[in-house]
Formats: C-alpha cells, structure tokens, sequence
C-alpha cells in the first residue's frame, strides 16, 4: 500500500505495460487516471480498475501534444482531487533498416517517444510545483536505451533520448523535492512486439515468431517478461522506498544487458 490514496496518471493505460502499472498501482492503493489515443482500450481498463475498488478516470489524449497532456493532468486533478505520480507510458516501435528510414517514420516516432514524455515531464514538474507536491515522475525507457539494436535504430534513439530527458529533469526539478526515473524493460509479450516481430519478418525473411524467440533465447532467467514485472519496478519508483533515487534508468530485462 506505498502509493495509498495518492492520485497516478499512466499514459498509454489502454494495454500492455501501460495496463500492468496502471492495475498494479490501483492494487497498492492509488486512484487512476488513464489516458490513451484509443477511447475503447481505455474503457475496458477503466472497468479492471473499478473492479479494484480504487477511483478512475479516462482521457482521451495524444502524449505528443503538449495541450492535450496539459488537459489530461488537469482533468486527473479535477477528477480525482489531486495529482502525485506520472508514469509517461507510452510508446510505438518502429523496425527499418537505417537506410530506409524516412523523414516522416522519424518525426512520427520521435513525436511519440520523446516529445510525449518531454511535454509529460513537463506538465506533470508545473501541476507538481502548484500544488506543492513532492511529485513522482516515471518515464518508460527500454533495453534499447542502453545498447542500439539492428533495425530498432531510431527506436533506439529515443529511449537514449528519454535517458537524457530522465536525467537532466532529476537535475532541474531535485530542488523542489521532484524524483524522475525511467523503467527499461526487455522483452515484454505485448503487442508492440507481435508488431515487431512482424517487421522482422517482412524485412529478413525470418519466420513468424522467430524474432521474438531469438530475443527470448538472450534472456539469462530463460523466459519473457511480463508486464507485472514490469509494475513491480514501477510501483517502487512510486512509492516512497524509492524517494532518495533520481535520475536513474533501471534496467528490468532478466538479464539481457548488463551496465
Ligand atoms: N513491449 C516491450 O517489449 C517493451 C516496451 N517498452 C516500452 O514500454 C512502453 C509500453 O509498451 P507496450 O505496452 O509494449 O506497447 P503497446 O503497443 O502494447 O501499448 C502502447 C499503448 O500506448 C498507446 N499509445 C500509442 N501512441 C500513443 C499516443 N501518441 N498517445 C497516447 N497513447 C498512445 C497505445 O494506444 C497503446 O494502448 C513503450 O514506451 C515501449 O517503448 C520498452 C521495452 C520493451
Ligand atoms: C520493444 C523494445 O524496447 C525492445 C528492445 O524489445
């Protein structure tokens, strides 16, 4: 019960990870505020966390829109009384090659990956600061954060970028009691990853699901992780067992890249 009764905010709440910390963070006490692009995928999760007995809340929102992000946290805060955590979720994969990317792949992608959790940061640091609030500020960052990947090489770019995000934010908002970490999992079975998979497949003529395997294979705890794995990291960077950790870029991965 770290997190009881404080009001947490999870982009891209509408499945995946973004579900997992979403429920895990009712689980231990917080009331939700999920925001997604998709109305129906948020619906759905709402109704998971009632179940849970904890309050909800749903906003439609695009994370690469500094307006909408702003509306999304104050609606959390009219809605639910307050505002105490952010988990800057969401995220899309792109798989190309470096010699086939094209203006519009990398603008949409670093649209999403880094100017969503920019402007989450941000709105998140001014709502905190206004209500006096020693606010939590937790960014999504990935194995692909700490090592390029073939094919994921933009991808890769942005969860580097979201590491400097993490860090330079710890350094800016340390003074007013603000923590910013980031969750760098590794092979999570979403569908981001049936979409990677995919690529993979259309671009090197693997199998369907080979990909996937081979990047399971690298695991040293010899299994996918999941996205409760995944919550379990993010609901200690919530609470306050955490509150003397900033700037930090915590790998999750079961042993695939080691720093
Ligand atoms: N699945 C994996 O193996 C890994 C995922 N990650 C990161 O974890 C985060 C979540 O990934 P998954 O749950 O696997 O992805 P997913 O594709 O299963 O779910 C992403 C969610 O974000 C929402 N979303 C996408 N664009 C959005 C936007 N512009 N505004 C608001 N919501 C938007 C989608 O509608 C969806 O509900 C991402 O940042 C991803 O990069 C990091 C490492 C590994
Ligand atoms: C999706 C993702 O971050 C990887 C590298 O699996």
């Amino acid at each position: 019960m770290s997190v009881q009764g404080k009001v947490a905010l999870v982009t891209g709440g509408g499945q995946g990870i973004g579900r997992g910390i979403a429920l895990r963070l009712a689980k231990d006490g917080a009331d939700i505020a999920l925001v997604d692009i998709s109305r129906d995928a948020l619906t759905t999760v709402a109704g998971e966390i009632e179940a849970t007995g904890r309050r909800v809340t749903t906003f439609v929102a695009d994370v690469g829109d500094r307006d909408q992000m702003r509306a999304a946290i104050d609606h959390a805060e009219q809605e639910l009384g307050g505002f105490d955590i952010i988990v800057n979720n969401a995220g899309i994969a792109q798989v190309q090659p470096i010699s086939a990317v094209t203006p519009a792949e990398v603008e949409r992608i670093f649209r999403v990956n880094i100017q969503g959790v920019l402007w989450g940061i941000q709105a998140a640091a001014d709502k905190f600061i206004a209500l006096s609030r020693k606010g939590k500020i937790i960014n999504a960052c990935s194995i692909a954060g700490h090592e390029g990947y073939a094919l994921l090489g933009v991808y890769s770019a942005t969860k580097f970028a979201v590491r400097a995000l993490t860090q330079a934010a710890a350094k800016e908002y340390a003074s007013r009691g603000i923590t910013v970490n980031a969750y760098c999992p590794g092979v999570v079975g979403t569908d981001m990853w049936v979409e990677i998979d995919r690529r993979f497949a259309e671009i090197t003529g693997a199998s369907k699901g080979e990909t996937y395997r081979k990047f399971v294979d690298g695991i040293a705890l010899g299994r996918a992780e999941t996205p409760d794995d995944v919550a379990s990291l993010v609901s200690y960077l919530a609470g306050p067992d955490s509150d003397y950790m900033t700037g930090q870029a915590i790998l999750i991965d079961g042993g695939m890249v080691y720093r």
